[in-house]
C-alpha cells in the first residue's frame, strides 16, 4: 500500500491539479500555500457570476462551511451543481458541525447534494451523522476518532461518500473498507486550519484520482501525517510547525515516508 500511496503523491506534483476552495476566511492562506507546497495550484473563489465557469476548469471542488454566511451557502450550492453536473469530485470539510443551529441546516443541505468525500474530526463526524444531536464545542473536537467510526459508516451508507474521521489516528471509511493512519503529532492540533489542510489536500489526491476517492483520501491523509511529524521533529511549537509543515510537504522523500508510515485495517 505505501508504494501505491507514494504513487499518489508523485501524481499529484507531477499533473498539479487545479483545485477551487469555497473556504472560511481563517485558512485561505495557509490551505491555498499546502496545496502549493505538494505540488498542486489552488484558487479560492465564491463570486456567485463565476461559479459556473470556475468549477468547469477545475480537477476538485473543497466546500468548507468555516465562516459561513448566506452569500457563500449560494455559491456552494451553485459550485456543487455544477460539480455533480461535470462529475467533479467535491470534498465536503464540515467545520463546527453540530456548533449552531444555522450551521446544522446548511450542512443538511449540502449532504443531500452527496460530497464525494466528507473529512471532519470526530465531534464534527458524530454530529453529522446524529442530525446533530450530539453536542459540540466550537471547531475542535472533544471526542476520540474511534467513538466516531459508526457515524462515519452510517454517513457513507446514506450519502455514498468515503468519510474520513481525523485526529491522532485518522480513519477512513467507505463501504466495507476501512483504513486507519497513525501518523502525525499531537502539536498539529495546536495550529489553527490543519483540518481544513487536510481537506484540501484530498481535494488535490481526488482530482488526480477522480475514480478512487478511497485511495485519493487515505494518501491525503498520510502525506498529512507524515508531513506533520517531521515538522514537529524540528518545531519549538505551533509558530515554527506551521512553516515547518509547509516544508516537509514540499521536501518529503520516499524514503521518510516509506520509514514512517503507519497505516492498518
Ligand atoms: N493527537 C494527534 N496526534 C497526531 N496527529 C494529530 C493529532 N490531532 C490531530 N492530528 C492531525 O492533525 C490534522 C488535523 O486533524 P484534526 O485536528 O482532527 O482536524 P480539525 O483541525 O478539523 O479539528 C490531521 O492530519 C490529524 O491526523
Ligand atoms: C477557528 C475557526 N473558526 C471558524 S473556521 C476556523 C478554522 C478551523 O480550522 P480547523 O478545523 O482546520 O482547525
Ligand atoms: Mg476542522
Amino acid at each position: 500500500m505505501q508504494e501505491q500511496l507514494w504513487k499518489s503523491i508523485v501524481l499529484v506534483r507531477d499533473k498539479s491539479p487545479l483545485v477551487q476552495s469555497i473556504t472560511n476566511y481563517v485558512v485561505m492562506n495557509n490551505t491555498a500555500n499546502a496545496l502549493l507546497a505538494v505540488g498542486a495550484s489552488p484558487i479560492m473563489a465564491h463570486a456567485h457570476e463565476e461559479m459556473k465557469d470556475m468549477v468547469s476548469i477545475v480537477g476538485a471542488l473543497v466546500i468548507n462551511i468555516g465562516t459561513l454566511d448566506d452569500y457563500w451557502v449560494k455559491s456552494m450550492h451553485l459550485a456543487i451543481a455544477q460539480a455533480n453536473a461535470l462529475h467533479v469530485p467535491w470534498v465536503l470539510d464540515p467545520v463546527g458541525a453540530g456548533a449552531t443551529p444555522y450551521r446544522n441546516e446548511v450542512l443538511e443541505g449540502l449532504l443531500q447534494l452527496r460530497p464525494t468525500i466528507i473529512r471532519g474530526n470526530a465531534s464534527e463526524i458524530l454530529a453529522l451523522a446524529s442530525k446533530h444531536t450530539t453536542p459540540t464545542k466550537g471547531v475542535d473536537s472533544t471526542h476520540r476518532s474511534t467513538e466516531a467510526v459508526d457515524a462515519a459508516l452510517t454517513l457513507n451508507q446514506h450519502f455514498g461518500s468515503v468519510v474520513c474521521i481525523s485526529g491522532a489516528t485518522d480513519i477512513i471509511v467507505h463501504k466495507d473498507k476501512t483504513v486507519k493512519l497513525s501518523n502525525g503529532h499531537p502539536m498539529m492540533a495546536r495550529v489553527t486550519g490543519m483540518g481544513c489542510t487536510a481537506t484540501a489536500l484530498t481535494g488535490a489526491f481526488v482530482a488526480v484520482h477522480p475514480e478512487d476517492p478511497m485511495n485519493a483520501t487515505v494518501a491525503a491523509m498520510a502525506l498529512m501525517g507524515v508531513a506533520g511529524e517531521l515538522a514537529a521533529q524540528r518545531s519549538k511549537g505551533p509558530g515554527s510547525l506551521q512553516v515547518n509543515f509547509l516544508d516537509s510537504l514540499y521536501t518529503l522523500r520516499e524514503s521518510d515516508f516509506a520509514e514512517r508510515l503507519k497505516v492498518g485495517a
